[in-house]
């Protein structure tokens, strides 16, 4: 049977990177991605916004809307600080059982938790769930029509506090038009956008970082 572009990217990663070595799963991925098949992993030129991001934020507790195949989460996860941990969100389950093998190839486990399922049933249950009070950083990379609503949703669950970091994939392609202006109208945010490009493509792309002001 066929398989999945999941599945061949998987087989990338087992034949071309270390076993345990974060960068060598990043790098396996974006070589598939870039001379093989494109796919919708935030990719090698936002990853590194990405990871200034995190490195500046050092954050204790991370959520990572999207997981697909574990790229930006293993990219996160490999700069954290010990005893730090990452709650990541996935819809599909096929994607699911691939990103968990990424993850252990990594050799991330400890770090991660990846959660199955929609952020809008998740996201009220976080704190009685997984024990989490707030989130230090947020990266969004799911449903872009779902940026907004999960946001103030995060907002109404008191999931964020003052300081929280918000970093959102794709504000131009495919865009989250809504999510744009709310974070930059509110009162309640300071946005900043980084522009950059579509993974793997020179179509113009870029991450919005906004911090909540409480
Ligand atoms: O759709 C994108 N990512 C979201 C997949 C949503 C699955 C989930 C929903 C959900 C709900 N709750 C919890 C967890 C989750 S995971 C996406 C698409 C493109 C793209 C595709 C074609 C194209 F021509 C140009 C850009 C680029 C990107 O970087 C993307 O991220
Ligand atoms: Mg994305």
């Amino acid at each position: 049977t066929q398989s999945t572009r999941p599945q061949r990217m998987l087989a990338a990663v087992q034949k071309n990177a270390t076993r345990g070595d974060p960068r060598s799963v990043v790098k396996a991925i974006d070589q598939f991605c870039r001379q093989k098949e494109w796919a919708m992993n935030v990719g090698d030129e936002k990853g590194c916004i990405l990871d200034s991001v995190v490195s500046e934020v050092n954050p204790a507790t991370v959520l990572e809307l999207g997981t697909y195949c574990g790229y930006s989460t293993v990219r996160i996860a490999s700069l954290l600080p010990p005893h730090a941990k990452l709650i990541t969100l996935e819809f599909n389950p096929d994607n699911a059982v691939i990103a968990r093998q990424v993850i252990a190839w990594a050799g991330l486990e400890d770090k991660i938790q990846l959660v199955e399922g929609a952020s809008g049933d998740w996201i009220p249950k976080m704190k009685e769930e997984f024990g989490v009070k707030t989130f230090d950083l947020v990266f969004l990379d799911h449903w872009k029509d779902r940026y907004l609503p999960d946001t103030k949703l995060m907002e109404e669950c008191g999931l964020l506090r003052k300081g929280s970091i918000l970093l959102a994939d794709n504000v131009i392609c495919p865009g989250t038009p809504d999510y744009l202006e709310y974070v930059r109208n509110s009162p309640r945010y300071k946005s900043q956008y980084f522009k950059s490009h579509l993974e793997y493509t020179k179509v113009e792309d870029g991450l919005e970082k906004s911090v909540f002001l409480g």
